[in-house]
């Protein structure tokens, strides 16, 4: 074992926010290593992104399972084959059930497009959009049995511009999305996340300046 925190991701789609932790990791500014990347849908980008960067592969699909808990269970298996020690939910369209929050308590992380509380579950973008708010954005948070009810880690906020479309939003919170997921996991692997009732410290705090990395100065 290299003594890297092993990350095991899961994601659905893309995975360009794979790709932003496999690029910091890559160039060692990630003090963590990706064991294994999963996906429940075969044709994920993310597990091209994945096989490109030589990181272990796996599609196990939903379909076949009769339950969510059956299905969690092959994930759990799959995950703890691979020494995971931190999942990362990546773009992730399945919920998880207590099966597998109860075999990695405290130990798996979502990256959701809004601003948590507002807007949880799918097509958090239009919602906003449709809305009419002036700014929207990103959370990173520990995943819970609600639907992105768990205490929040980092967020990062966005302008919502007069002409934008759902692309258009999706595109600028994607961008912040990508800088604060691999934040999130580098604070948890170098310990300085607390967990207290709904809160979630940082051990020390982010100083102004780095609490602007992750709230970078609004941009179109
Ligand atoms: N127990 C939890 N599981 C998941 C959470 C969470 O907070 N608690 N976050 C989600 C990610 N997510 C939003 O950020 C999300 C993903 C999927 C769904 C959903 O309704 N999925 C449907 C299937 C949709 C599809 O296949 O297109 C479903 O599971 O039936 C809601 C929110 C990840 N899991
Ligand atoms: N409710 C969950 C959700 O909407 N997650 C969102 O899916 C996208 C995945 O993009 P990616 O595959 O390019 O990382 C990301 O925008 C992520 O926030």
């Amino acid at each position: 074992m290299s003594g890297k925190l092993r990350l095991g991701i899961l994601a659905s789609g893309g995975g360009t926010n794979l790709q932003a932790i496999i690029d910091r990791c890559a160039d060692g500014s990630l003090p963590a290593e990706i064991a294994v990347v999963i996906s429940n849908n075969p044709d994920a980008g993310a597990l091209e992104r994945a096989r490109k960067a030589g990181i272990p592969a796996r599609c196990i699909d939903h379909r076949p399972f009769t339950s969510r808990e059956d299905y969690d269970r092959a994930l759990v298996a799959a995950l703890r084959e691979s020494g995971v020690e931190l999942v990362v939910l990546a773009g992730f369209m399945r919920l998880l059930t207590e099966v597998l929050l109860d075999a990695f308590p405290g130990r798996i992380m979502n990256i959701h497009p809004a601003l948590l509380p507002a807007f949880p579950g799918l097509h958090a973008q239009k919602k906003a959009l449709e809305y009419g708010v002036r700014f929207a954005g990103c959370t990173v948070h520990f995943v819970d049995n609600g639907v992105d009810t768990g205490p929040i880690i980092l967020q990062a906020v966005v302008p919502v511009l007069q002409d934008d479309t759902e692309e258009t939003l999706s595109r600028r919170i994607l961008q912040q999305e990508h800088r604060i997921y691999p934040r999130a996991i580098e604070l948890f692997a170098q310990g300085r996340l607390r967990i207290e009732g709904r809160r979630v410290l940082i051990d020390p705090p982010l100083d102004p300046g780095e609490s602007a990395l992750v709230n970078p100065p609004l941009e179109g």
